[in-house]
């Protein structure tokens, strides 16, 4: 065995998970970015866009997926979205294996998986780590977002696994609703414990 520890690192739109995997890189710790994956997939010369202007007409252009057209696409339509999903996780989940085969040899890496509780993926992991801050902030952050409207933000929270649950399942919940030295804070602690973890 390598001893080495993987820890999911999940939280709902808005809560700062990307800023927490970034602190998470600036300690050298190893992530994996499932978004970062999926608009590789989706952008210019992506793999997936063959499949997904062949399942959503009008939905890629030389630049990749416009993401406002094909988003209408999908969110609040249940069975677009799984057909969606469909051609994304597959793809995205052999990125993932190649990532672990590179980073055979660190000691902690982090998955950063959005929807880590929503359409799981706990395989494999040894943690989960949640961001998390009140509903107040979450929802000013996401609305100061440009082309965000509270209709598009409310559908996507209904797709999503309650803030109050993704804490009470997770082992480890990073508040980011304080200041990001906080922030940083709690996370370097997080990394220790892991690191020091058997
Ligand atoms: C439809 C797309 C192009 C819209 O892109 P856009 O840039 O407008 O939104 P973004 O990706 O930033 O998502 C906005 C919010 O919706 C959430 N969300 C995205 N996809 C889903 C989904 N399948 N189910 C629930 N919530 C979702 C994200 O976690 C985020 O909080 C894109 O979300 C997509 O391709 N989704 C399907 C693939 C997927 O499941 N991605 C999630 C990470 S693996
Ligand atoms: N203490 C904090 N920790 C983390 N982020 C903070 C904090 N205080 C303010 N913020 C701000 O909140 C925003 C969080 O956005 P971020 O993109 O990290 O969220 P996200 O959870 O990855 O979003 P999404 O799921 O929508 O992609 C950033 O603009 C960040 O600067």
């Amino acid at each position: 065995m390598s001893g080495q520890k993987i820890v999911g690192l999940t939280g709902s739109i808005g809560m700062g998970k990307s800023t927490v995997a970034g602190m998470l890189r600036d300690l050298g710790v190893p992530v994996f970015d499932a978004d970062a994956a999926v608009h590789e997939l989706q952008g210019p010369d992506g793999a997936l866009l063959p499949d997904i202007e062949a399942a959503f007409p009008g939905t890629t252009g030389p630049e990749g997926v416009d993401r406002q057209k094909l988003g209408a696409a999908v969110f609040g339509h249940t069975a677009e979205l799984a057909r969606l999903e469909g051609i994304v996780h597959p793809a995205v989940a052999d990125m993932r294996r190649a990532f672990l085969r590179e980073n055979a040899d660190a000691p902690l890496i982090v998955f950063d998986i959005p929807l880590l509780y929503e359409k799981g993926g706990h395989e494999g992991l040894d943690a989960v780590a949640v961001v998390s801050a009140p509903a107040q902030a979450q929802r000013e952050r996401v609305l100061a977002r440009p082309g965000m409207t509270v209709e598009k933000f409310e559908r996507i929270l209904a797709l999503q696994v309650p803030d109050a649950e993704k804490r009470a399942r997770a082992d480890f919940v990073i508040d980011t609703g304080a200041s990001l030295e906080e922030t940083r804070h709690q996370v370097a602690g997080i990394v220790k414990a892991l690191e020091r973890a058997e």
